[in-house]
């Protein structure tokens, strides 16, 4: 299997009177990358956790893979998650030993071979998301869910975690569904960006051509307009208050 199908029908989320999600509806195609953007607190780490089994929506059905298939699912989350008191190389293969030599070839796509036996404390931030990124792919996981894995990194080290994924992606396609506040991280790692907006789907940008990597300039920069057009429409919305209705029509209202 290369990635699993995701389909998801009137998710519901309420933390007591607050409803964080309403009626999403998103199918996800096998081996389809996907961003998810949109402002704070729209409810995007709630949708990812709740597709993990990390939380259970109030209402609503979600599907991972087609009917007999046992899909894998890992998520990554923006801090790395490593246990200080285990080796990396034991971080990696937790609960899994016998995937020594499996996890020995992740460290070293990740580019951390020779530290398999140090501990996690003397390791820079950007060294530990790999690690984590080698924990998360061990499993070959058929969705892997990204919940900003490189927000907490440096310019420079989140381009290389980039092209790292992307490297690592290309030899073994999965499902991915990324969240991130980078519009330009959307563009250059996805195959469709979705704009979350009051808890629904608000636009949703399928990109077509190439691999994303091999989009031009003028591509991107149009579609990164497009998409930072929308958000700052959700921007102006909060801040008038206004209660959001349906779907990308209000983009295509503005313009
Ligand atoms: N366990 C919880 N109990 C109560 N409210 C919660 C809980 N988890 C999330 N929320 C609320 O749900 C809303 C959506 O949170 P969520 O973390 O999904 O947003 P987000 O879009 O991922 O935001 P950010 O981009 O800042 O990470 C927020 O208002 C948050 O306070």
């Amino acid at each position: 299997m290369s990635g699993a199908s995701l389909t998801i029908r009137k998710l519901r989320r309420d933390f007591g009177a607050k409803r964080v999600l309403q009626d999403v509806d998103l199918d996800v195609a096998r081996g389809q990358f996907v961003s998810l953007i949109g402002a704070s607190g729209v409810g995007k780490s709630t949708l990812l956790k709740i597709i993990a089994g990390l939380d259970t929506p109030t209402s609503g059905s979600i599907r991972i893979g087609e009917p007999g298939e046992k899909p894998d699912v890992r998520m990554m989350f923006q801090e790395d998650r490593l246990l200080p008191w285990r080796s990396i190389l034991d971080n990696v293969t937790i609960g899994t030993r016998s995937r020594e030599t499996e996890a020995r070839k992740l460290l070293a796509a990740v580019g951390l071979a020779g530290r398999e036996d140090e501990f996690p404390s003397v390791l820079s931030g950007g060294q530990k998301q790999r690690a984590a990124l080698a924990r998360a792919l061990l499993h070959k996981p058929d969705l892997l869910l990204l919940d900003e894995p490189f927000g907490a990194l440096d310019a420079l080290t989140r381009a290389a975690m980039q092209q790292l994924l992307s490297d690592l992606l290309e030899e073994a396609p999965r499902t991915v569904l990324l969240v991130t506040h980078d519009v330009e991280e959307a563009l250059l790692l996805s195959d469709r960006v979705i704009v979350m907006r009051s808890g629904r789907i608000a636009h949703d940008l399928v990109l077509e051509g190439s691999r994303p990597r091999a989009r031009g300039d003028a591509t991107l920069a149009r579609l990164k307009e497009e998409l930072v057009r929308s958000l700052l429409l959700d921007e102006g919305q909060t801040r008038n208050g206004v209660q959001e209705t349906a779907s990308s029509s209000a983009l295509e209202a503005a313009e």
